[in-house]
């Protein structure tokens, strides 16, 4: 091994943009000690704090993807650099790495930003010592990265011994005699202190059954759920993740003076108001829709149909209340919050969260700061096991963070999307310290909402259209609405105009009355209309999915009344809901749309359409089977006439179909086999002809 290079120390370097990557880096050097090695950590963005092209020891890649397949901003430099096209084929040849990428099958190009500084590092000629791990946070990333931390270790420990062993191959081949022998005693040694960590790794003591566990056989119920569990896992041994080191110190301060509200944490939001709330679905719809009409014309916020807004909401003030309660902090609720990292703590890299502003009162805190209904992860299960008084409930919580019951966490926890006033009500002993809250709570995250609007026809606003997201009420938690579509539903509960109104009767509402939305534009850069308006275009949004081309259809119409002899590319609207009468969203716009020339073809399936008595043909329920009933027109615009395809919406089923079902028209159509048609659709999305906004 290379002078210097210590023969347990290890690089890793992460790529994060919402903390996921980073923090799993930083739960690996947490537990890297444990396994007798000594880990350095490193932001890919901090190129001065490493140096890959003289890294001798073996290195771990943590890095996630973001938009549709980016690297995160912290990652781009990087992945930039090692992309050059001048550096030689065996640029990073003396290099031992493990990678893991996290990603979301929900979205297109699943774990991109990871699989490409893999394939980039491979062609560099750079060794992997570990396979890569790919982690999906649509089914769970948990799924991937605990078995693959697990195995890590183990991985470098063996390059450890190989990377000994050819350096003592190469330290003494110019050495005569007895080489053979004194490799071998190194190796034996090696070996031995290996073993050594193995002995170490095993006595943490985490995996032995508690005693009191053996008590409860009796009482065994027969059947689990979040605050109970059966046999075989109540009586199993459990490996339960390391305790994640914690870092704040909270000091609850005086009750500020005066009307000193803190707005940091939306400080780089516009507060604009409403002027305008409607029912798009009737009241029997299963999904409701809701457009929300937003005044722009005091902020200086300009759009283009097929951007998107970034919409941040509040906690509920009734949850928030509801946790102070139980956290028995509802007295200083008023009170302002201080932080500051515990001295000695063991967590690297720890740092105050800087979302959270300086001396804002606890209850800003709650409401503004954290995203209280997130799910628990596990490494925040096992400390509120840690906090938690009542033998059966603390074991319970171990469980559902052990490795043991990773079923039970999905089928209790994710699942039904438990959050951790759920989880304070299953668990009453357990009585967690407020700066757990603010080490384990990400911070609160805005929603991003398609613009469904033109600025050519509303001038100055902005229309967003979202269906409120209902959790039904379960054995772990009471009915709820989605955090920012139930908020936003709340606000306008008493003003929104019924389903089928015409003409917003804007003088008996006081909108000013209404509290302002906090929104941030959020540019796209590809998903907009063609620059060249002769361009043919197909759209597929069924649902709310059908926002942005509401926008775009509104632009072209403007476009079209203002140049009349100009010549426009054919337009094509795939479009899909349950019911006709029901939730078939903007429809009389689309058939104005249609009238005036603007859209050329309006294609509108319905799902739960009566059953067709006649006996005739049956109907096509969804945008991919009226897409197949067009074939040959879909293939003629995207590969005859240089046309665009764009969807939008459900990212987790719709997308997946219709690029399933693009893949056939693009096989029929030029007669190749699927391999062809892939690399047909890869060339569509490199040219931005097949472009996707999609959600879940
Ligand atoms: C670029 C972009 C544009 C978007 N545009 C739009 C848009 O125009 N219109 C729109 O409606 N949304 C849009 N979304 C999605 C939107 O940002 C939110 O995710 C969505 O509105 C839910 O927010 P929420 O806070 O109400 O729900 P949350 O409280 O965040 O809950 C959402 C969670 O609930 C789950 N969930 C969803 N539906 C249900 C259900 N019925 N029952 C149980 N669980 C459910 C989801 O998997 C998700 O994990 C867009 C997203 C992106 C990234």
């Amino acid at each position: 091994m290379p002078s210097g290079v210590s023969s347990s120390r290890f690089l890793i370097l992460y790529g994060s943009q919402k903390g996921q990557a980073q923090s799993i880096a930083e739960q690996l050097t947490d537990q890297a000690a444990e396994h007798g090695f000594e880990a350095e950590i490193s932001c890919l963005s901090k190129g001065d704090e490493y140096n890959l092209e003289k890294e001798h020891s073996p290195v771990v890649f943590v890095v996630s993807t973001t938009g549709d397949g980016e690297p995160p901003d912290t990652a781009l430099k990087f992945v930039r650099r090692i992309k050059k096209k001048s550096l030689p084929r065996d640029h990073f040849s003396h290099l031992h790495y493990a990678l893991l990428a996290l990603g979301d099958t929900n979205y297109t190009n699943f774990c991109n930003c990871g699989k490409t500084i893999d394939r980039r590092l491979q062609e560099l000629g750079a060794n992997h010592f570990y396979a890569t791990g790919l982690a999906d946070d649509g089914t769970g990333l948990e799924v991937v990265v605990d078995p693959w931390i697990d195995g890590l270790w183990e991985a470098l420990k063996k390059i450890f011994v190989k990377m000994s062993a050819s350096d003592l191959i190469s330290g003494i081949s110019l050495s005569s005699g007895h080489q053979s022998v004194a490799v071998l005693e190194k190796l034996e040694s090696s070996a031995q202190s290996l073993q050594l960590l193995d002995i170490s790794d095993a006595d943490t003591g985490e995996s032995k059954p508690e005693s009191e566990t053996e008590t409860r056989d009796a009482e065994i119920p027969l059947e689990a759920s979040l605050n109970r569990s059966v046999a075989p896992l109540s009586q199993s041994s459990l490996s339960i993740p390391a305790l994640p080191p914690s870092y704040l110190e909270v000091c609850l301060g005086d009750v500020p003076t005066g009307e000193e509200e803190v707005h940091i944490v939306a400080q780089s939001f516009h507060e604009v108001p409403l002027s305008r709330a409607l029912w798009l679905t009737r009241d029997d719809a299963v999904k409701p829709v809701i457009l929300l009409e937003l005044d722009m014309k005091d902020e200086n916020i300009s759009y283009e149909p097929g951007d998107a807004f970034d919409l941040l909401c509040p906690n509920r003030d009734t949850e928030v209340d509801d946790l102070l309660h139980r956290l028995g902090l509802h007295d200083k609720k008023n009170h302002s919050v201080h932080l500051q990292l515990l001295k000695n703590t063991k967590k690297k890299g720890a740092r105050v969260p800087p979302y959270i502003p300086e001396k804002c009162t606890l209850q800003y805190l709650l409401i503004w700061c954290l995203e209280i209904r997130s799910i628990p992860k596990k490494a925040f299960l096992r400390s509120l096991a840690d906090c938690t008084q009542e033998t059966q409930e603390k074991r319970r919580l171990q469980e559902l963070c052990s490795r043991e019951g990773a079923a039970d966490y999905d089928r209790f926890v994710r699942n039904p999307s438990v959050c951790i006033l759920d989880l304070l009500r299953a668990f009453p002993s357990c009585m967690p310290p407020l700066s757990l809250l603010i080490e384990h709570l990400p911070k609160l995250q805005a929603r991003a909402y398609s613009a469904a609007s033109s600025s050519l026809r509303h001038p100055g606003k902005v229309h967003i259209v979202f269906s409120v997201v209902g959790f039904p009420a379960c054995a772990e938690h009471p009915e709820r609405t989605g955090l920012c579509t139930g908020w936003l539903a709340d606000r306008v509960s008493t003003i929104i105009e019924p389903y089928g109104t015409k003409q917003a009767s804007q003088e008996s509402v006081d909108y000013a009355a209404l509290p302002k939305v906090h929104i941030c534009p959020r540019l796209n850069n590809s998903f907009h209309l063609p620059s060249d308006p002769t361009v043919p275009m197909v759209m597929v949004g069924p649902g709310s999915g059908v926002a942005p081309f509401i926008g775009f259809l509104q632009q072209r119409e403007k476009e079209r009344a203002r140049n009349q002899d100009s010549a426009f590319g054919e337009t094509w609207l795939f479009f899909g809901c349950r019911h006709k009468d029901r939730d078939f969203i903007f429809r009389e716009e689309l058939e104005r749309f249609v009238e005036n020339g603007t859209l050329s073809h309006l294609k509108v399936c319905f799902s739960r359409a009566e059953t067709d008595r006649n006996g005739s043909e049956p109907k096509p329920k969804y945008v991919q089977h009226t897409l197949l009933l067009h074939a040959e027109h879909v293939a003629r615009i995207l590969l005859k006439e240089n046309g665009c395809l764009y969807v939008c919406g459900d990212a987790k089923n719709m997308a997946k179909d219709v690029n399933d079902t693009l893949m056939e028209i693009i096989g029929k159509e030029l007669q190749v086999d699927k391999l062809d048609s892939m690399k047909t659709i890869a060339k569509l999305r490199e040219e931005k002809r097949y472009l996707q906004d999609i959600w879940s």
